[in-house]
């Protein structure tokens, strides 16, 4: 044990993590120049074309420092906020953290979030300043703002650039030196974390572990210990992206790959603990919670004879991804769909984007919204997913809502807008830091509904994409909120509802009645839009009827361009959907987010 050093990586968006873990990787000689293609570390496609870290991969390195054989266990983390439950079971399961900040960019608010993770699992932190190969480096000032931010001594802090290999050598050398080797009792009973999870075509649900007491043995029973189900260890491997080897023991300390010829990876979920199931450990290590969706939105297939297609394929993603949850549900607009869970915005993105991509599917997904807390007169508590569902008003007692916490650091020169922003969003300032003269950080206290409604776009357009932002959920709080209907020829949208609060009401109501308005195809007939409050109307709008046919003025006309006039019509068509008597357009259900 005394040899292996456990470490993740963690840093902001594009600071460099999966270039540098490449380097690392290349550098312990684990794989040849021939098989290094960059990025290896991020292996879906997804992540491969957006450049980003969803699933975190491991990998076990062999090192040679004056003479010594060190084996190397590097743990990549998904540095997005919407995975950092997996985040912190990856950083449970090391015992240091490289911290990554861009020479020429500074501390930014993922930097910080991820680092509050790291100091609450008690990890040596190695600051690590990477591309300082590029002109505008300036890694003295980003040194000062990691101890501004952070408060930990980066006088130390590792230059690099992963680019072009510049202080690589160094940075493994130090993370020999100061990242502390792993401890545990070898003779205990079995105690291994499991920090990943996923489903492998030919060898079925796999779980990444790290041994804390005792082994994990071939042929082994281990037992869950959140669940009790008890399963045969059939392989055990170590990771690596390109050649797993296979090994008949992972030892107390070392990282490694179990299978259990499992065939649904919700089996082995992230944060539950691995035990033997003759002599089971008395504690886990650390708390396990399942996966928590904090979004929800309906998907419905644009034609409805695909609803069974999208289950199925739900299904089939469900086997990769257990944090992804949903029921059946039915709304009067859209017919028979699906209320899916999510972690955050990005990893909604991601699956509607698999299920339209990976399945062939068309799919319209309704506004995402937070989980409400309901308390009715009756001293029942209702949670509520689906703002339609709303139970009257009469009945409610009080709503409660779900808040973050928001960090966002930027350029001194756009606080005021940021500012304005922020608390139009209602927000309440908690923390500001001046990380120098010209960079802020600013900790707020926010609705999550506020951040969910294109908050991230705006603060991105105010400060000319200079200010970064995260967050992470806090507490329910009570909120005076109500349901905004939108009403087309008369009839209420159910998909189209949102919780709003009462303040901005009208407001919202006008904007989307306007909205919606410029959207909705001409019809036959004038077509009224209204948004409500219960039976009031508080905004109305009108499309008015197209009166003559639109082919009308081809007639005689040139042949071609009349077909391509039902052409365009066609395809238009494909993304419509028939609510009543009116065709409403795809982008008519997203429209309730657009603010202006
Ligand atoms: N000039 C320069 N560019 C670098 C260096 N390291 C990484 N980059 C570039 O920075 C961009 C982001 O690097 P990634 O390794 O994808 O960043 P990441 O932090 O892994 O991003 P996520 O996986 O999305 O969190 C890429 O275009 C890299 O080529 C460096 O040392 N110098």
């Amino acid at each position: 044990m005394k040899n292996i050093r456990n470490f993740s990586i963690i840093a902001h968006i594009d600071h460099g993590k999966s270039t540098l873990a490449d380097r690392i990787i290349q550098e312990c000689g684990s794989v040849s120049q021939r098989e290094l293609k960059t990025q290896m570390m991020d292996t879906m496609d997804i992540e491969q074309e957006r450049g980003i870290t969803i699933k975190a991969q491991s990998v076990r390195l062999d090192y040679v420092k004056d003479g010594e054989h060190y084996i190397l266990n590097l743990i990549d983390t998904p540095g997005h906020v919407d995975f950092s439950y997996e985040v912190s079971k990856s950083l449970a399961s090391s015992d240091g953290a490289l911290l990554i900040v861009d020479a020429s960019q500074g501390v930014e608010a993922q930097t910080i979030a991820n680092v509050y993770l790291a100091l609450e699992s008690n990890l040596e932190l190695i600051p690590v300043i990477n591309k300082i190969d590029l002109p505008a480096a300036d890694p003295i000032k980003v040194a000062e703002e990691i101890e501004t931010s952070i408060g930990i001594d980066a006088t130390d802090a590792c230059l690099v650039s992963a680019k072009s290999g510049v202080g690589i050598r160094e940075l493994i050398d130090a993370i020999v030196d100061r990242i502390p080797s792993p401890t545990g009792d070898p003779s205990a009973a079995t105690k291994a974390i499991i920090y990943d999870s996923w489903f492998d075509q030919y060898l079925g649900a796999l779980a990444l572990v790290r041994v804390f007491d005792g082994e994990i043995k071939k042929g082994q029973v281990i037992k869950l210990m959140s669940n009790g189900e008890e399963h045969q260890v059939l392989d055990l491997m170590y990771p690596h992206p390109l050649k797993k080897a296979k090994t008949l023991a992972i030892k107390s300390g070392e990282i490694g790959i179990v299978v259990l010829g499992l065939k649904e990876v919700s089996v082995v979920n992230v944060g539950d603990t691995i035990t033997d199931a003759k002599s089971p450990a008395s504690e886990p290590v650390g708390t396990y919670e399942p996966a928590k969706p904090f979004v929800f939105a309906g998907l419905y297939p644009i034609e409805t004879d695909k609803f069974e297609d999208l289950r199925d394929a739900l299904q089939k993603l469900k086997l990769n991804d257990s944090s992804l949850s949903y029921e059946s549900e039915t709304s009067i607009a859209l017919g028979f769909g699906f209320r899916v869970g999510f972690l955050g915005m990005l990893h909604m993105e991601v699956v509607k984007e698999r299920l339209e991509r990976e399945f062939d599917l068309d799919l319209i997904a309704t506004a995402p919204s937070v989980i409400y807390h309901v308390y009715l007169n009756s001293g029942d508590l209702v949670e509520v997913q689906n703002p339609s569902e709303l139970p009257e008003l009469n009945h409610i007692d009080r709503i409660e809502e779900p808040y973050v916490k928001a960090t966002v650091i930027t350029p001194s020169e756009y606080l005021g807008n940021i500012m304005t922003l922020l608390i139009s969003k209602r927000g309440i300032q908690e923390k500001m830091t001046y990380l120098n003269e010209d960079r802020v950080m600013l900790e707020y206290s926010l609705p999550m509904n506020e951040i969910v409604v294109d908050f991230y776009d705006k603060l991105k357009s105010i400060s000319k994409g200079y200010a970064s932002f995260d967050y992470e959920p806090t507490e329910f709080k009570e909120g005076d909120l109500v349901k905004l209907d939108v009403k087309v020829a008369g009839e209420v949208v159910d998909a189209l509802s949102i919780i709003v609060p009462r303040t901005s009401a009208l407001s919202r109501g006008r904007v989307l009645v306007k909205n919606m308005k410029e959207l909705i195809p001409r019809q036959l007939f004038e077509v009224a839009v209204q948004a409500s409050l219960g039976n009031q109307v508080i905004a109305r709008e009108t499309v008015k009827s197209m009166g003559k046919n639109v082919t009308a003025k081809c007639y005689g006309g040139d042949i071609t361009r009349k077909r391509k006039l039902i052409e365009k019509q066609k395809a238009g068509k494909k993304r419509m959907k028939s609510i009543g008597k009116v065709q409403l357009p795809q982008e008519a259900f997203m429209s309730v987010l657009k603010m202006d």
